[in-house]
């Protein structure tokens, strides 16, 4: 018999919980039972499902003594008690399975440490992507692949609101609410509207790619909340579709990249990529490109990761990637969309004058104008910019299509 302890019981939690009992193919491909012993949980007053037979505590003691286990799930969020968790077990030689990104992102290298050093296994498929099985991928079968970049959209809740307002008209807060609903959201909804989350994320991919842990100075964060109606509304009549992507290169010896909201032309695949999915790309010399889609946040996604993470750690192991160096990265987008308010116009023409760089359209709305930049500029612009990726050049196409349906912009 599998002893299971599962710490946290909320969306992801509850949903490992129903996994390990209500499917008989678990136990076959172990090749034993495996049942939930006990669970802990933080506030004593909360109502809990009465039919659950393990034992439910908020006392950590109590928790420990119920069972020798195999194995820990780990579903709550935040640092330093799921830290103080995760290593207790990690330093008896019992495997950890985690969804919590933010505490792999902070503490994953230490903790990973304890476990290589105890020959355990420290699993953290389900904290990037929810449902994607891109990390175990990294690890299992692209294991000899050399990475050369790692981008996507990694955050279903900021994607879920974006399409909604996008594509739905709807408003922000009512969006957000709706996502919180279907279970989507941080407990603390910043960490998903400020680029929190995909910033933990693309942190925890660039450790698996590239082979290091980079620190959070290293990449830059910004979410959607900095982001102004207009500027959304500018980019669409120039045909492009704004995403929040998280992106890391190498560049020499460091780790470069970010968090940040692009705007995506429609050669690009991300574009179509809605909703509370999420999209991955891998790319790397003998692969060229790998695009990983799937469900990003949610119950049953998430939960089937952490059981998918202990399944591989019974078969393969720990499993290490080789970190042969691939071909050098240029900035993967050359444009940027520009956004000046009306009063900020000479200014910015001064700008223009001044760096040099070549203004090729322009969009005139109520609030301010959009200019398209046709040269990547490094450092900090006096005025709200963001990157477009893909093929400027079908903007024209889809402006012309605008006309025809809206009148001339
Ligand atoms: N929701 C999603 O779609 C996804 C979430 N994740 C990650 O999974 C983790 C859990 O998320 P989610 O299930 O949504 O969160 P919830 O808020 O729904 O549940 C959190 C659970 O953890 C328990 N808990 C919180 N703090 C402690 C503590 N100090 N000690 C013991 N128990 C504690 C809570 O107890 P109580 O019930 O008493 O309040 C609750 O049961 C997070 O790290 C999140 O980032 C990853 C991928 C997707
Ligand atoms: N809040 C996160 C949950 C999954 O990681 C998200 O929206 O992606």
């Amino acid at each position: 018999m599998i002893q299971v302890g599962l710490i946290g019981y909320g969306t992801v939690g509850s949903g490992v919980y129903e996994r390990i009992h209500q499917s008989e193919e678990l136990e076959l491909l172990l090749g034993e039972p495996i049942e939930v012993k006990a669970i802990l949980v933080k506030d004593r007053q909360k109502q809990r499902a009465t039919h659950i037979p393990a034992i439910v505590t908020t006392k950590w003691e109590q928790f420990c003594e119920v069972a020798h286990y195999d194995v820990i799930f780990e579903a709550i969020g935040g640092i330093e008690s799921a830290f103080f968790y995760s290593k207790h077990w990690l330093q008896k030689g019992v495997p950890v399975i985690t969804a919590n990104k933010k505490l792999v992102a902070e503490k994953g290298k230490e903790l990973e440490e304890v476990a290589c050093k105890q020959q355990t296994y420290y699993g953290y498929e389900a904290s990037v992507g929810g449902g994607i099985p891109i990390i175990n991928a990294l690890k299992g079968t692209l294991s000899a692949t050399s990475i050369s970049r790692v981008s996507g959209i990694l955050n279903g809740t900021t994607n879920y609101v974006l399409t909604e307002m996008t594509e739905h008209n709807r408003f922000l807060a009512e969006a957000l609410t709706d996502a919180r609903e279907k279970g989507y959201t941080e407990s603390n909804p910043s960490e998903d509207l400020d680029g929190y989350d995909s910033w933990y994320k693309i942190r925890i991919l660039s450790r698996l790619c590239f082979g290091e842990w980079p620190n959070g100075l290293q990449l830059i964060r910004k979410g959607i909340s900095e982001l102004e109606d207009w500027h959304v509304e500018v980019g669409e009549k120039f045909g492009f579709t704004i995403k929040l992507i998280g992106e890391a290169w190498k560049q020499g010896d460091s780790i470069v990249g970010g968090v940040y909201p692009a705007f995506l032309c429609q050669s690009e695949q991300l574009t179509y990529v809605n909703g509370v999915t999420n999209g991955i790309s891998i790319e790397g010399d003998q692969i060229d490109q790998l695009l990983f889609i799937g469900p990003g946040a949610g119950k049953d996604a998430t939960a089937n990761s952490m059981i998918e993470d202990f399944l591989f750690h019974n078969r393969f192991g720990s499993w290490q990637r080789s970190y042969s160096s691939s071909s050098l990265v240029e900035h993967p987008y050359t444009h940027m969309l520009v956004c000046v308010t009306h009063t900020q116009r000479e200014k910015a023409l001064q700008w223009v004058k001044e760096t040099g760089v070549e203004v090729i359209d322009t969009y005139t709305h109520h609030d301010g104008e959009g200019w398209i930049i046709a040269n990547w500029i490094k450092g900090n612009l006096p005025f709200p910019h963001y990157p477009i990726y893909g093929d400027v050049s079908l903007r024209k196409r889809v402006k012309a299509l605008y006309s025809a349906q809206f009148g001339t912009i």
